[in-house]
């Protein structure tokens, strides 16, 4: 079964709301909200990844990413592990820069459901975390 390598990022602002964006309607999971990323190439790491699939499909320079958390998920057909990346510092504003549509989404308010299911988990400890800071 092919197996994806993908770098994304978790871009979220003072304001504690998260970036979105929403995927193509001709892609692997169409028309779900994702958190900005993709595909890391031959020689590059994760971290390398994110900062070009950002610049790429937000516009922004991250500036600083940490490591959040890493997912292994098989889909019908095929394995992905996502290398989840908290970016909090970058120069720009990001936006649907290959013309998807964006949102900015509170973190307690983000809703699992809109996410391919590799996310879920995440999402759940996203929404988890939001709570303990209020
Ligand atoms: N970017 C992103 N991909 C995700 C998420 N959750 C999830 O299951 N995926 C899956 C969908 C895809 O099968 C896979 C790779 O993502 P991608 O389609 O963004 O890869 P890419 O940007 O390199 O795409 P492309 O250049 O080939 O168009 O990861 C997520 O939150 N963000
Ligand atoms: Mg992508």
């Amino acid at each position: 079964m092919k197996h994806l390598q993908v770098a994304v990022g978790i871009i979220r602002n003072a304001n504690q709301e998260i970036f979105l964006a929403r995927r193509a309607a001709d892609s692997h999971m169409a028309n779900m909200w994702e958190f900005p990323g993709g595909k890391i190439e031959p020689g590059e790491s994760a971290e390398q990844a994110l900062k070009r699939e950002l610049l790429e499909e937000t516009g922004i320079e991250v500036t600083q990413a940490k490591v959040f958390d890493r997912v292994d998920h098989t889909y019908q057909d095929l394995r992905v592990t996502l290398h989840f990346f908290l970016v909090e510092a970058w120069n720009g504003e990001p936006f649907g820069r290959e013309g998807q549509p964006q949102r900015w989404v509170k973190q307690r308010d983000l809703v699992a459901e809109e996410f391919p299911p590799a996310n879920y988990p995440l999402v759940a400890r996203l929404k988890a975390e939001s709570h303990q800071n209020h």
